[in-house]
């Protein structure tokens, strides 16, 4: 069962072993994990997943590969994240199989037409919200106002994830535009207590939810 709530997607670590710093956040409650390595060969790719994997334990927090849905295949992860530059979520799914994880990056409301590829995804990624330093080769931010308006227009059972500039001061907000959850990089790989930061946006955005049902 996908739990969209805090999706850690791996980056810059300041350092620090990246499976010490995943295992810490899936500690401080973490939800969903994505290995994202834009620059790292298949095997270097899978050597990390391997690692990732033995840092969260018997947690069952699914990590998914970004980009390469080879490596998300032989690795056994539990699936992919794709965008424009790679290969449709359609096209993920016929190779992983109907157990797969696989999300898909979303840019505009247009996007929302091509009804195939949205039907292939298992959640949405509002992409970005903010401009962040994080992506800078990104498409115009979508801002709260566009988050609001990709939840309105989408399938309302397909989880809907936000991602670029969210950290504990906005989190909120973006819930209560129509986030079912929140995509992080540097507000837990740059923190200096990563499972200190995950905790808190865990029940920010826990708490966000129970405003926005109650
Ligand atoms: C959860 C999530 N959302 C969006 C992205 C961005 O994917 P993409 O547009 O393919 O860009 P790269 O990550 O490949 O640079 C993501 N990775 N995760
Ligand atoms: C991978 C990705 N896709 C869109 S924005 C982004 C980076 C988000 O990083 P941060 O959480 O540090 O802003
Ligand atoms: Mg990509």
């Amino acid at each position: 069962m996908l739990d969209p709530r805090l999706y850690l997607v791996t980056g810059d670590t300041r350092g620090r072993p990246l499976a010490d710093i995943v295992g810490a956040a899936v500690d401080g409650g973490v939800t969903l994990v994505q290995l994202r390595e834009k620059d790292a060969r298949p095997d270097t790719l899978a050597a990390r997943y391997d690692e990732l994997s033995i840092a969260i334990g018997d947690t069952r927090v699914p990590i998914l590969v970004n980009d390469d849905a080879d490596v998300a295949r032989t690795t056994g992860s539990a699936g992919v994240h794709v965008g424009p530059d790679d290969i449709a979520p359609a096209e993920a799914r016929d190779l992983l199989g109907a157990d797969a994880l696989i999300g898909w990056s979303i840019h505009d409301l247009a996007q929302l037409g091509d009804t195939e590829n949205v039907r292939a995804s298992d959640y949405l990624a509002a992409s970005p919200v903010w401009a962040t330093a994080t992506k800078t080769d990104t498409t115009a931010p979508l801002g709260l106002a566009g988050v609001a308006a990709l939840r309105r227009s989408m399938p309302p059972h397909v989880p809907l994830v936000a991602i670029g500039g969210i950290d504990a001061t906005n989190a909120a907000d973006v819930i209560a535009a129509g986030a079912d959850g929140i995509a992080v990089v540097s507000a837990i790989c740059s923190a200096a207590d990563p499972e200190a930061a995950a905790c808190e946006l865990r029940s920010t955005v826990d708490d966000a939810l129970a405003r926005r049902e109650s």
